[in-house]
């Protein structure tokens, strides 16, 4: 496909995202079966202008003055990819399978790229509703803040220590551009290129003889400062794919023991073949049997360290995913905060006497971070929060001093795009004191 016709796929796309309120993957995917004919690089390049267009959403509309997909995609081209109107002109002939011509509007709205007059949720391009609570952990910093969020994500990778070591995944992987991570020490980092398209790790055979995995940087540090280490007995209760697990057997050395579980059976289930292929031997993996299942009920009281890394909205993936920014409800804010505590309840029963709960979310509200904390601290007063500055002394060096990243009430640590080149990750350590009188 021409580029100008990737243009008029990408419009296509946008239009039945916003028609239909659904997900962006799987309006490309019903786009891909009917277009039988573009080739997977078309698909990938459709996508990327997709996904550029949905994290400049709002102001890209603002900067067109339309709603539309058109305007969206026109705005994005400008905003996200910096393409002069010439440029967009140029694309834009009306040609068979070319968007229309530029109007004169469009034309005029393109070259004055007016945004310094937007207010925040625009110039920040987020839901507007959520202005006070992003106000509360950001202040002045909330529209540089998002606008980092809007942004396009690196690809990182977290070499595999059971079997590699990223000084040997470098040379393995140099034809794909390998940079070390700012910050985590077992992260490599790949750029997309122009097009936003990132390498396919996938199909390398590192990939698939389980050297490293696909995991955010800011993944890899929260797992890391949850301190899980040899001989441990830990608990992954939201195991999910398993992502954060694999990592925790990688820093117990295959010791200890780690019970793995996730109320959903299905998300659970890809988790076999990624511990096999990492080489994990350490992890017993508790599906449960059903809703009434308490497949963990054997552990209370015998447990060093339980990760619970909590469903919330995923506004710290916002670059990965940015269709879920404009489909998130107050609704399903409310609904996240009540699993976030039922997480946090059944998590506390299991953990022993100086043990502690690792409460990770890739969120940066603070009704899903410090307030879902508090409220646990307030229930339980035989659990203290271990002081950020204290976790951070796990960090490597380049964050160990970084008080910039606690969070407003003091109770963890908040990583963000701008803050640590991360996804946005919340982390707080919760220990249970070794006596009543402590
Ligand atoms: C953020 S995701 C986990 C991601 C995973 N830990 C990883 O690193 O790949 C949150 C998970 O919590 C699970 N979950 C939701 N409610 C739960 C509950 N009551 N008990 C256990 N898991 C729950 C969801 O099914 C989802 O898989």
């Amino acid at each position: 496909m021409i580029p100008s016709a990737r243009l008029s796929a990408a419009i296509e796309v946008l239009a039945d995202i916003i028609a239909r309120r659904r997900p962006a993957s799987d309006a490309l995917k019903d786009w891909g079966l009917a277009h039988r004919f573009a080739g997977s690089k078309d698909r990938a390049a459709i996508a990327s202008l997709v996904y550029d267009a949905l994290r400049r959403r709002a102001s890209s509309a603002h900067v067109m003055g339309d709603e539309g997909p058109r305007a969206m995609l026109l705005g994005a081209l400008a905003l996200a990819r910096g393409l002069d109107r010439a440029a967009i002109a140029a694309l834009c002939t009306g040609d068979r399978f070319a968007p229309e011509p530029l109007s004169d509007e469009e034309a005029r709205r393109l070259e004055a790229l007016k945004l310094d007059d937007a207010p925040p949720a625009i110039a920040g391009d987020f839901p507007e509703w959520l202005t006070d609570e992003l106000e509360a952990v950001f202040g002045e910093a909330t529209v540089a803040e998002m606008q980092a969020l809007s942004a396009r994500a690196p690809i990182d990778i977290r070499v595999n220590t059971l079997k590699a070591e990223r000084a040997r995944i470098i040379p393995a992987l140099a034809h794909l551009g390998p940079e070390i991570t700012p910050h985590a020490p077992t992260g490599l980092r790949f750029s997309a290129g122009e097009d936003g398209r990132g390498p396919t790790l996938q199909v390398t055979p590192e990939f698939l003889k389980g050297l490293f995995e696909i995991q955010d940087e800011g993944s890899q540090l929260v797992a890391m400062l949850a301190g899980a280490g040899p001989n441990m007995q830990v608990v992954d209760l939201c195991a999910g794919g398993g992502g954060k697990t694999l990592e925790l057997a990688a820093l117990m050395d295959n010791s200890g023991q780690i019970y793995a579980t996730d109320a959903d059976a299905r998300r659970l289930a890809p988790i076999h073949d990624r511990l096999t292929r990492a080489g994990a031997r350490n992890v017993q993996v508790r599906t449960p049997k059903g809703r009434a299942d308490e497949p963990l009920a054997d552990l209370d009281g015998k447990i060093d360290l339980v990760l619970v890394d909590a469903p919330c909205t995923g506004i710290g993936t916002w670059r990965r995913n940015p269709d879920t920014k404009w489909r998130v409800r107050p609704g399903a804010l409310a609904e996240r905060m009540k699993d976030q505590d039922f997480v946090l309840s059944r998590a506390e029963p299991l953990v022993k006497r100086g043990g502690r709960i690792a409460y990770v979310t890739c969120s940066v509200l603070p009704c899903e971070n410090d307030e879902r904390v508090a409220a646990f601290l307030a229930a339980h007063a035989d659990f203290v929060s271990v002081d950020p500055q204290e976790v951070l002394a796990l960090a490597p060096d380049s964050l160990s001093e970084r008080d910039d990243l606690v969070s407003p009430a003091g109770l963890g640590l908040q990583l963000t795009p701008l803050r640590t080149g991360t996804d946005g990750f919340y982390l707080a350590i919760l220990e249970r004191r070794i006596a009543n009188s402590e």
